[in-house]
């Protein structure tokens, strides 16, 4: 499988977001990873301030505990880049963010599996009819095998999405325990797109390319870096090594 760098934007600075965007492709970025989070600071006041007639308890759920950008944004960042727009959608409920993001310029929309077990075969349908590729995320916490359902379907997801820290943040430790769920699901699906996410720099590509990943999504690795290109392009090798070895499979 092709390898795919993927930025992270959230690690961008915001204020900056195409020129930032820019640089990164000039980097060798092969798409931009965007991050959106719907934030449950907010929910606690909400659930502490608005009596539950008025809403539901899944309009008070939300996914993930920080708050970042949303359809309007990439939809301006579309009006600069022709770039493939990765966006990991961390919210309680996907199936509303598929026209909104369809409409910006989304190319990728990938979403989670533990905000979609009732709905994922309709939000499928419709990301693609929006004209975007569609992907599915797991959290740490959650069995490898409730993506299968939606890898073999007649429809079925492009990408898995391996969440490799909690979501959320940026910058935390990669969890290498999660190379399982990858090993596992390139030896099943061996020309599936498998995407890692969290934690991912020089000294922990190896292992996550070994085990079979070949979108590698980094953020403050890449960001943090004085060359982002060298990181960038460290991350390819290992990918391409491990793809034409076939190293999962030792
Ligand atoms: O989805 C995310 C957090 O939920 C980020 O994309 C991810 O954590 C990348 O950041 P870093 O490379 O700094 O770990």
């Amino acid at each position: 499988m092709e390898a795919k760098i993927a930025p992270s934007m959230l690690s961008s600075d915001f204020s900056n977001l195409a020129s930032e965007a820019h640089y990164m492709l000039q980097c060798g970025a092969d798409w931009l990873h965007m991050d959106i989070m719907d934030g449950y600071v907010t929910m606690l006041f909400f659930a502490f301030t608005i009596p539950s007639c008025f809403c539901s308890m899944n309009d008070m759920m939300h996914f993930v505990p920080n708050l970042t950008i949303g359809a309007p944004v990439i939809q301006s960042l579309r009006k600069h880049t022709t770039a493939y727009l990765d966006c990991h959608l961390m919210v309680t409920n996907p199936l509303d963010y598929v026209e909104p993001f369809g409409k910006a310029g989304a190319s990728g929309f990938t979403f989670h599996i533990e905000a979609s077990k009732d709905n994922w075969k309709e939000i499928i349908r419709r990301v693609k009819a929006a004209g975007m590729r569609p992907g599915v995320s797991l959290k740490p916490g959650t069995s490898v095998d409730e993506v299968y359902p939606l890898i073999e379907d007649e429809e079925p997801v492009q990408i898995v999405l391996v969440m490799t820290v909690e979501p959320g943040f940026g910058g935390q430790k990669f969890m290498p325990e999660m190379m399982d769920k990858v090993r596992t699901l390139r030896k099943k699906y061996p020309s599936l797109d498998i995407e890692v996410d969290g934690g991912l720099g020089p000294s922990t590509i190896e292992l996550a390319a070994s085990s079979g990943a070949n979108c590698i999504v980094a953020g403050s690795s890449i960001f943090g870096a004085k060359e982002p290109a060298e990181v960038i392009s460290i991350f390819r090798k290992s990918v391409e090594g491990a793809q034409q070895n076939k190293q999962w499979q030792r």
